[in-house]
């Protein structure tokens, strides 16, 4: 009789408990989707660009945070409430969405209620009439499908009867530091109006070259390097996953024959922008164009800057320098590329570069606790490195509660006395639970890192189970595209789709 008493007890307790849990989930859904002002900002980033654009717009209506999402989490609860959108999204892959833009279109038809649920003729169809919009699309016109995703957004919103205000204004390789924010927002934001309010351009950042090591010696045209970089002026503040924009300079020789070619002094001095100095310094961040503009004044604001390049911090701020993973590319012809040659080549110890620090907030792993499964190749390294250390400075300051990690790493040979290995090695014995090789080189059975996510599966579905983060860092064509592919044939779209969306499948892939 009394065990009877119990179980009801029991039984009664637990329907309250779910109550009560139910109610602070609704309540918490409730908060989540209700936003504060009639505009919503939405934006889908890889590299940061897009949503640095959708914070400035939103600082400049003075919107509050809420109105401003990654596409992925906007709902039709959201679009519903508001009566105007901006979309900022840029392309990544192939023409394809960046990864916290990719579940947009597919949610909100998720969303929509089926015939059984509504009778109106519009079940089943998204239908936004209410809605006025316009698109920021950003990409790179050397892309074949330049702004594809903008013009996908714009086409899912035209479907569904929304308005769009304005053409899709489409950006070309978007530098934060020569691009008015007023030049590429839509007219009813009114930017143009006021240019007192368009201030959020972060001031430049400067870094003297400390040292550079050769993680593969031997291996020139391939040569993979270790970067080390003081701060000039006070340290700025970055996490693992952040990103640093190189602003790249050609070699001197280079500008040298362009100013022969054209018969320019390249010691003249010119005033640009409030900025003096000589024709030389000018042009070494200049596209350098076949023909030269006829009027010595107009040649700044003809030769636009070279294209910054974006590339993973392998450190944390609390180290106190700003370490790069760098591959040095080697064309056919045998010239250096443009960014990785600068860096790796033509720059010398003690020379000062510019590079700004952008926080990529989809690339930080805040749950230190889980388990972490670490994927790439190459200058991957570099984002792996960063999450390692910021593991590694948690457990320096005394939180005793930090998750296991498994690095899985391809590169091209074996050779135990590289550098690069010797890194491993050392890693493997002081900060890592579990490392897995993958040499492309070597043998007669070149082995990525797909192989071993294969031959590992079941290791992996167990560290899952364990609630374990991913984190992919390196090149998107091969290794990246590789690993998706391959995660996908293990667990199944759904499965990688959910750990997307909870934050637990990172990509920093380029
Ligand atoms: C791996 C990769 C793939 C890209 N693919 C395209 C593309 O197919 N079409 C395009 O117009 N731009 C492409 N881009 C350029 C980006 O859209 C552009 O750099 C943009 O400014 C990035 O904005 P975000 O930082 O908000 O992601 C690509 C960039 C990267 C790194």
């Amino acid at each position: 009789m009394q065990s009877l008493y119990l179980t009801v007890v029991v039984i009664v307790a637990w329907f309250v408990l779910c109550g009560v849990m139910w109610r602070l989930h609704k309540a918490r859904q409730s908060v989540d989707t209700k936003l504060n002002s009639s505009v919503l900002i939405v934006y889908a980033s890889q590299t940061g660009n897009a949503q640095t654009i959708a914070h400035n717009c939103a600082q400049a209506l003075s919107l509050s945070t809420s109105s401003v999402m990654a596409l992925n989490n906007v709902t039709l609860e959201h679009l519903n409430q508001v009566k105007k959108v901006l979309f900022v999204v840029s392309t990544y892959g192939d023409g394809e969405a960046p990864d916290n833009g990719n579940l947009f279109a597919k949610h909100l038809n998720s969303e929509l209620p089926t015939a059984d649920e509504k009778q109106a003729t519009a079940a089943g169809t998204l239908v936004l009439s209410h809605l006025q919009y316009s698109v920021i699309a950003l990409g790179d016109s050397n892309y074949p499908e330049f702004c594809a995703f903008g013009f996908h957004v714009n086409q899912v919103m035209l479907e569904a009867k929304a308005e769009l205000l304005e053409d899709v204004i489409t950006v070309d390789n978007y530098d934060e530091q020569h691009t008015h924010l007023a030049d590429i927002t839509p007219k009813w934001l009114n930017l143009q109006q006021d240019p007192q309010q368009i201030t959020a351009v972060s001031s430049p950042q400067y870094w003297q070259l400390i040292g550079r090591e050769i993680l593969n010696p031997g291996y020139d045209d391939e040569a993979l390097l270790q970067l080390s970089f003081n701060s000039i002026g006070a340290t700025p503040v970055w996490q693992a996953g952040d990103l640093v924009d190189i602003q790249p300079q050609h070699p001197v020789d280079r500008v040298a024959s362009w100013l022969d070619k054209n018969n320019l002094d390249g010691e003249l001095l010119l005033t640009y922008k409030g900025q003096q100095q000589s024709l030389r310094a000018w042009l070494a961040v200049r596209e350098l164009s076949n023909s030269c503009p006829p009027i010595i004044d107009d040649l700044l604001e003809q030769l636009p800057y070279l294209s910054k390049r974006s590339y993973s911090v392998a450190s944390v701020s609390e180290n106190g320098q700003l370490q790069l993973v760098v591959r040095l590319l080697r064309k056919n012809d045998n010239s250096l590329g443009l960014a990785s040659g600068y860096l790796g080549h033509y720059c010398q110890l003690g020379d000062i570069i510019q590079g700004q620090i952008k926080s990529i907030t989809q690339h930080h792993n805040h749950q230190l606790n889980k388990p972490i499964i670490l994927i790439g190749a190459g200058s991957g390294l570099a984002g792996l490195k960063a999450q390692l250390a910021a593991r590694i400075l948690a457990k320096r300051q005394g939180n005793s509660d930090i998750g296991d990690s498994w690095l899985i790493f391809g590169e091209r040979n074996s050779d135990p006395q590289l550098p690069i290995n010797q890194l491993l090695t050392s890693l493997k014995e002081k900060d890592l639970t579990k490392l897995s090789c993958a040499f492309s080189r070597d043998s007669q059975h070149p082995k990525y890192v797909q192989n071993i996510l294969l031959n590992e599966q079941l290791l992996l579905k167990r560290w899952l189970d364990n609630g374990a983060v991913i984190y992919v860092c390196g090149c998107l064509s091969g290794m990246g595209e590789s690993v998706q592919q391959t995660l996908l044939e293990i667990l199944g779209q759904t499965v990688v789709e959910k750990l997307q969306q909870q934050g637990n499948y990172i990509r920093d892939v380029y």
